[in-house]
């Protein structure tokens, strides 16, 4: 499967990149390091949907999504039409990111930024807050419970936020008893690659008061957005459907339903 393949590829790039970075380098840049910006206050200080947009440029999926892709151009764009987050995928095989992107918009951009990678080490968590990160994802799918509860600490003890992936109700009650404070409910069957809002609708049946929930792929309309409106979530994370957008702010007043 797909997602054993991009975890596989995963360990040998996190061997290279501490080869490169030690730890010990990563801890010294943290020392001097910037307060991170509150990912979890955006997503939830707001009468309509959140949006989280995303930085992709390709996936294993759709191969690419954007030729004219610059992601500082695109983080900036975002920017001015007033997202209230940006992921930046940095993962390199499967969805033609960079880490470079993630510390270049950060430079470029004071909102909160999502690292959108896998995480399967601790060693990526102080790389994220290094590269400018404020939230990092953590999906569910490739962690233990124990990794999971752990790695939510260590971001916490360094001020990042987790953005929890879930995709199935197994999957929910293993974040729900690592206590994830955020919840992102991924549409996407990471096996048939297949979109399904109705996850979303699932889920939430299950969902305890109090969490902070995202939805998450295969949003495209005004429509999607008003379903998963009046389903509770708090927040959406769009990536496709802004990337081949030719205008990325009528797309976001659309999905907004800005003059509706
Ligand atoms: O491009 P879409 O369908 O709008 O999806 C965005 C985002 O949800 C998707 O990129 C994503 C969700 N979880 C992930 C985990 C890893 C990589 C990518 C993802």
């Amino acid at each position: 499967m797909i997602l054993d393949k991009i975890i596989r590829q995963k360990r040998l790039t996190i061997e290279k990149e501490k080869m490169k970075m030690p730890l010990h380098r990563i801890f010294s840049i943290l020392e001097e390091g910037r307060q991170p910006l509150d990912f979890k206050r955006v997503l939830k200080n707001k009468s309509g949907l959140s949006i989280i947009a995303e930085v992709k440029r390709a996936s294993p999926s759709r191969g690419v999504i954007r030729e004219d892709f610059n992601p500082l151009d695109i983080a900036r764009i975002y920017h001015q039409n007033k997202v209230e987050a940006i992921s930046v995928l940095t993962e390199e095989d499967f969805f033609q990111g960079s880490s470079q992107y993630l510390s270049q918009i950060r430079r470029g951009t004071d909102i909160p930024l999502l690292r959108k990678d896998f995480i399967i080490e601790p060693y990526q968590i102080y790389q994220s807050k290094a590269l400018g990160a404020d939230a990092i994802l953590l999906i569910t799918a490739v962690l233990s419970i124990e990794e999971l509860i752990l790695f939510q600490r260590s971001a916490k003890e360094i001020g990042l936020q987790c953005l929890v992936e879930v995709h199935n109700q197994k999957e929910l009650e293993v974040a729900l008893e690592a206590d994830a404070e955020i919840i992102g409910i991924n549409n996407r069957d990471l096996k048939t690659f297949e979109t399904d809002l109705e996850t979303t609708a699932d889920l939430m049946k299950k969902m305890p008061k109090g969490k902070i929930i995202v939805s998450e792929s295969g949003i495209h309309t005004r429509e999607d957005m008003k379903y998963l409106e009046s389903l509770g979530v708090d927040g959406v994370l769009i990536g496709e459907s802004l990337m081949r957008a030719d205008s990325i702010g009528d797309k976001i007043r659309e999905l907004r339903g800005v003059g509706d």
